[in-house]
């Protein structure tokens, strides 16, 4: 119902936000089927309202099949009232449009705005009584899609009355519809100016008398609708075109498997319903699952101008939904989405999901946040291309639900699991079997709303009771080095819970044993050899008893069905059940083991293989200390997240240890900071290609100890003629500057103009700035013509491109640029620690490595390599 507000208010002009864009893609005219439907959404809206039964099922209705959803119970006189109102406007209504059938879809629609019963009866429901109103809201999110967007409808229906046709709204209509609109500016903003219609916030806020105190309690309410269906992209079928007809366009984002088997019948949908369809294809491969895929899809959404106020529509699996999804809570700080399951996870469990993320740094799930979809859609009819594996080792979830929270779907899984499996979920097999077909939608169903059921009432998991975290707890310390499917190691985990369980004294024997062989029939693993490794076991355990807050709270059946949370389980213990489960599971069929139970087994990944090092090794070093905590984390995947972050903070301590303990740079130093540097575009494009701030800063600033170091050596040997070979943000240059004296110079070269610029930029305000002649050019010809007229220098600073530092080396040296008694500063020559770590060394790697065998072969010179940041060398010039 805000969203008809909406509608009302743009009579006046009023809109609804969106982003700009350059042209506005052309939007749908409202077709003739619209004014078919408005008799029916008028009396949906009548039957709900009127309707007193705490619970509702469509099926009631409409004879179609959805989850039954509980209704707040309206109060008998509101009820009553809104009925007579709505009796009289249905009788106002289908008489005007009986009057007006030879009419216009535009000019009906008009008409019925226009009669003094509707006008009634809108205003009274966002204007006397908002208790109705919000109740008709979940009425309208939860029940039925068509009068949600019979909202929609009528705000674009509205906006082309006014923009495109000459057909004028009287003015004494628009007059009253307008003076609702302006109540509701203060009454619900919501209401008039939404830019989303699946969520609305409130807040209440006290402050004592003078505001030194406020305090404020925000709360949020968050819509969504979940519909198990078949045929979602035969273009008759409605779901999304009444998501997507009254915007006009959609925007979806396709997993390119997904693509290669239904992008015909996605693009078909769209254009026989002639709905603008943008496809923006992404992988839905666990591997991509990263930031940078996530930041490519937001970088495709800005380039189509979505709007925050539409919803894109996701199309894929469990890691598109987690990847897009993530982008759509990114996008405008959170863009509604619409997720079209077509995998079995994706379809139960990671579709509907509240949580979306990305890995990060060879961490799981690293980054994420809780952004449900604003519709769920789960059509099996997809799950026909998916390999057997794949969909076997979805029905793990199935389970999952029903052994903690559903008997009866229980009993479902117990009698047809195996056929289920089999058929790929009636997609290969039993297609003429109705029963059959209904059995699967119900399976499905049941095992949806069990999820949504326990999910969306923990949506921010601010508790650990979580059923769906079964099969979760001891899994983790065995999956990946097994190389199992998620499915399969939930299973092993499961099985075990219900082994755990007996022993408590919950489930009966009887009970464990038909959880043991409802997995074990549905071919999913009972047990794997990795699993021998207790100890392993143990470790998973101690990590999950963190990440849940201190408690163990694994979830097990408490009875069939029913949930129950374990919260002690010692280590002596855990080891012997271990070992007694592993007996149990051997006399089972497969002696415990699953079908197609690998990765590898359905022509996936390893996904071992493909497990970066421990924190994303290539872009995280920078100095040779790096380098020894990539290696901790290699040498032995075992090895905790918590003691490599431990070594991570150690090395990242020292850097800042030496930094607290020298001296302090100048305030005109301290400017030519980071974050000078960030504003510049060489920055962005740095930045654009893959490289980290902290690469950034360490590589490319010469740090601060290295410019006191720099300082300290000027005063010592009274050097007054500097070259600063590589002049990037000019922190080196300045700091040289600042300790030579004032008849002193420093000269500087670059190669590139734009850092010259930079650095003039962040030497203004320093009364050392006049010392310094920066020059632009490649280091190796500007030393040629310094040569040329003669100069020589104190003191020589060389950070550039390593591969040219030998050749730079002896041309200072042949050429005398660097004077006799002089000094020599070399940055880098350890280069990340490539030499070090024995790996095959990068161009570099290799210009470091030449430099310090030449100044080793070189008599005229002598030298320290000092190792402070990436290695700084002093070479003293004796011949
Ligand atoms: C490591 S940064 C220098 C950092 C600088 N000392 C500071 O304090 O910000 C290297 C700079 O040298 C420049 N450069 C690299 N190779 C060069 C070459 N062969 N000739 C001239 N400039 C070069 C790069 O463009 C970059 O700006």
């Amino acid at each position: 119902m805000a969203a008809l507000s909406v509608a009302i208010g743009a009579q006046h002009g009023l809109r609804s936000s969106g982003a700009a864009r350059p042209a506005a893609p052309a939007r749908t005219q409202p077709d003739e089927s619209l004014s078919k439907s408005l008799t029916g959404c008028f009396a949906l809206g009548a039957v709900a309202a009127v309707h007193r039964k705490r619970s509702l099922t469509l099926r009631e209705w409409r004879g179609e099949r959805t989850m039954e959803i509980n209704y707040y119970q309206l109060d008998a006189m509101k009820a009553s009232n809104i009925r007579k109102k709505t009796e009289t406007m249905l009788e106002e209504g289908a008489a005007v449009l009986k009057g007006c059938a030879e009419e216009s879809a535009q000019q009906k629609m008009l008409l019925l705005l226009s009669s003094p019963a509707v006008k009634e009866l809108l205003v009274f429901l966002v204007q006397d009584d908002l208790t109705v109103l919000s109740v008709l809201k979940q009425l309208k999110y939860f029940w039925s899609l068509s009068q949600s967007h019979l909202a929609i409808l009528l705000e674009r229906l509205a906006e082309q009355l006014r923009l495109e046709h000459d057909l004028k709204m009287p003015e004494a209509v628009r007059a009253f519809y307008g003076e609702n609109a302006i109540h509701l500016e203060a009454a619900d903003p919501h209401g008039v100016f939404p830019t989303s219609i699946y969520r609305q916030c409130d807040g209440l806020t006290l402050a004592t008398e003078d505001s030194a105190t406020i305090e404020s309690v925000m709360s949020t309410t968050i819509t969504t609708t979940i519909k198990i269906a078949r045929d979602v992209l035969q273009p008759s079928n409605r779901l999304l075109f009444d998501v997507y007809k009254p915007l006009g366009r959609c925007v979806a984002v396709v997993d390119d498997k997904v693509e290669a088997h239904f992008g015909a019948d996605l693009e078909k949908y769209f254009e026989i319903n002639g709905i603008e369809f943008v496809k923006l294809v992404f992988s839905g491969n666990e591997v991509d699952k990263n930031l940078s895929n996530v930041e490519q899809i937001l970088l495709a959404l800005k380039e189509n101008w979505q709007a925050r106020h539409e919803p894109v529509l996701i199309v894929g699996g469990g890691v598109i939904a987690d990847v897009a999804g993530m982008a759509c809570a990114l996008y405008s700080r959170n863009t509604p989405y619409v997720m079209l399951c077509t995998s079995l996870v994706a379809g139960i469990d990671a579709g509907p999901s509240p949580r979306v993320c990305c890995n990060g740094f060879s961490y799981k799930n690293l980054y994420g946040a809780y952004h449900p979809p604003a519709l769920t859609i789960t059509d099996r009819g997809f799950w026909r291309t998916m390999h057997p594996g794949q969909l076997r080792h979805g029905v793990a979830e199935i389970i999952k639900v029903a052994a903690m929270a559903d008997l009866h779907l229980f009993e479902l899984m117990e009698k047809w699991g195996k056929e289920t499996v089999a058929t790929n979920f009636g997609t290969l097999g039993g297609l003429d079997d109705p029963a059959f077909q209904e059995v699967c939608d119900l399976i499905i169903g049941k095992a949806m709303e069990g999820y949504v059921r326990a999910e969306y009432g923990n949506l921010w998991e601010t508790h650990q009771c979580r059923p769906h975290a079964y099969g979760h707890t001891w899994s983790p310390g065995y999956e990946l080095p097994s190389g199992m499917l998620h499915g399969h190691a939930v299973g092993t985990c499961m099985g075990f819970g219900a082994y755990l369980s007996y022993k408590e004294g919950w489930l009966s024997e009887v009970d464990m044993h038909r959880v043991l062989k409802v997995i074990s029939d549905c071919e999913l693993a009972l047990w794997h050899p990795v699993m021998e490794d207790t100890v392993s076991v143990w470790k998973a355990q101690i990590g999950i008893v963190e990440k849940r807050g201190g408690n163990l709270c694994a979830p097990i059946p408490r009875a069939l069905g029913e949930s129950g949370y374990l919260n002690s389980l010692p280590e002596r213990l855990l080891h012997q059940r271990m070992h007694e489960y592993q007996e149990l599971c051997s006399k089972y069929p497969r002696e415990g083991r699953g079908v197609q139970e690998h990765s590898v087994d359905v022509g996936l990944e390893d996904p071992m293989s493909k497990k970066d090092s421990i924190r994303d090794a290539d872009r995280c070093v920078v100095t040779p200390m790096d380098r020894v905590v990539v290696q901790l984390g290699a040498a032995s995947q075992s090895t905790s997240a918590r003691a490599i972050g431990e070594a991570a903070r150690i090395v990242d301590g020292i850097d800042e240890m030496v930094t607290k303990y020298s001296s302090q740079p100048s305030e005109a130093l301290k400017n030519v900071s980071k974050r000078t540097a960030m504003t510049n575009p060489l920055w962005a494009e740095l930045m654009g290609q893959g490289n980290t701030s902290r690469l950034m800063e360490a590589e490319m600033i010469s740090g601060q100890a290295e410019a006191q170091l720099l300082q300290l050596l000027l005063k010592l040997s009274g050097g007054k003629d500097v070259l600063d070979i590589g002049t990037f943000t000019g922190y080196s240059s300045l700091a040289m500057a600042e300790a030579i004296p004032e008849d002193g110079t420093v000269v500087t070269l670059e190669r590139e103009q734009e850092a010259k610029d930079m650095a003039k930029a962040n030497w203004i305000g320093s009364p050392h700035a006049s010392k310094i002649e920066s020059l632009v050019g490649e280091a190796h010809d500007l030393l040629i013509c310094l040569a040329a007229e003669d100069k020589s220098f104190d003191l020589v600073f060389l950070d550039v491109d390593k591969p040219g530092y030998f050749g730079l080396y002896q041309m200072l040296m042949d050429k005398n640029l660097l004077k006799v008694k002089g000094l020599l500063v070399v940055d880098n020559v350890m280069y990340k620690g490539e030499e070090l770590s024995g790996t095959e060394l990068t161009k570099n790697g290799q210009g470091a490595q030449a430099l310090n065998q030449g100044l080793l072969d070189d008599p005229r010179v002598q030298q320290v390599m000092l190792p402070l940041r990436d290695g700084v060398t002093l070479v003293y010039r004796e011949s």
